[in-house]
């Protein structure tokens, strides 16, 4: 029998966040507590849904993790960090300032692309005089046909709530940006409990502050149908999960040209007769995001041992 399978009886329960070791586990009411896993087969990441039993008065523990949907995760050179499991979509929140390096962005499309989750971009504080320039950087992303928001959350709450509650209904939707850009004043807008969601229990286990420790799951309506996963900044953002014969296809602008390579395994680097470099040079591909994709082609192909 699988691992499930043999605790199909038990109660199923959502992971919202987890501490080190402990994990807080959502019932069928909503009705938060925390669990403890039972050994390694039940290591689990924010969006699992697990099986789980009561253990004392107000604890729980984890007896399985019920398959994924998928993951979303980064692969530096020597360890994986998991974002998040069973997401519907990816925000990709970008401002206007500080100014976002394209490269994470980059990246962060990638792995959801491999994760097989659909990617938004928000360029917030549309407010500021360098918006021009920014969206212009984002031209390449709106030329591939990637949905687009634009905001001001500081400065228009009302228009950016606008856009973001349609986006977010029913689904669960994942935040990703770099610090400064906005997160904290995205969750402030959408979610107005936040404190509360974050709650007692992060606080008795010393990281109830707002600003994310870790990823944190909060539920943006009443009935718990639409939520918004947030989560803590990062240095880098590896790809090392990534095969490097298998990157081109996962950038979709410089797919969109690899059919016309000479060569059925070309890297886009050097070889004749490349369809994607015909496309850097005739500007359909831009220089930029060709760049990108030999840097990380570079990362993935010089194994270290
Ligand atoms: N001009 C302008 N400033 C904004 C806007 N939205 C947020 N800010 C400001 O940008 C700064 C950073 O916003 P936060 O929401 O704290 O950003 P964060 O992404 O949570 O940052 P970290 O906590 O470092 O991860 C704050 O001073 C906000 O007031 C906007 O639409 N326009
Ligand atoms: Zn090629």
């Amino acid at each position: 029998m699988s691992q499930a399978g043999k605790f199909a009886q038990l109660d199923l329960g959502l992971v919202v966040r987890g501490h080190g070791r402990h994990y807080i586990v959502e019932d069928a009411e909503g009705q938060r507590r925390v669990c403890h896993p039972r050994g390694k087969k039940s290591d689990c990441v924010v969006g699992d849904q697990v099986r789980w039993a009561p253990s004392g008065s107000d604890e729980g523990v984890i007896e399985a993790v019920e398959p994924r949907r998928n993951l979303l995760f980064r692969q530096d050179e020597w360890k994986t960090k998991s974002f998040a499991a069973n997401l519907d979509q990816l925000l990709i929140l970008v401002a206007v300032e500080p100014v976002f390096s394209e490269s994470q962005l980059c990246r962060a499309m990638i792995a959801a692309e491999s994760a097989g989750i659909a990617t938004t971009i928000a360029l917030n504080k549309t407010d500021l005089p360098g918006t021009a320039h920014a969206r212009e950087r984002l031209t390449p992303y709106r030329a591939m046909g990637l949905p687009m928001m634009e905001l001001a959350m500081k400065a228009e709450p009302d228009a950016a709530r606008a856009q973001l509650l349609p986006w977010l209904q029913g689904k669960r939707s994942f935040v990703l940006g770099p610090s400064g850009t906005g997160k904290s004043t995205l969750i402030n807008l959408l979610v107005p409990d936040a404190k509360a969601q974050v709650g007692d229990i992060s606080v008795a286990l010393n990281s109830g502050r707002h600003t994310t420790t870790t990823t944190q799951w909060y539920w943006v309506d009443a009935q718990r149908e639409s939520a918004l996963i947030d989560s803590p900044g990062f240095q880098e953002f590896g790809l090392h999960q990534i095969d490097p014969a298998a990157l081109a296809r996962l950038m979709p602008d410089l797919s969109a040209h690899a059919d016309h390579c000479r060569f059925y395994n070309c890297s886009h680097q050097h070889e004749p007769g490349c369809g994607v470099r015909e496309a850097v040079d005739a500007g359909q591909i831009s220089a930029s995001r060709y760049r990108i994709y030999g840097e990380i082609l570079a990362e993935l192909s010089n194994k270290r041992y």
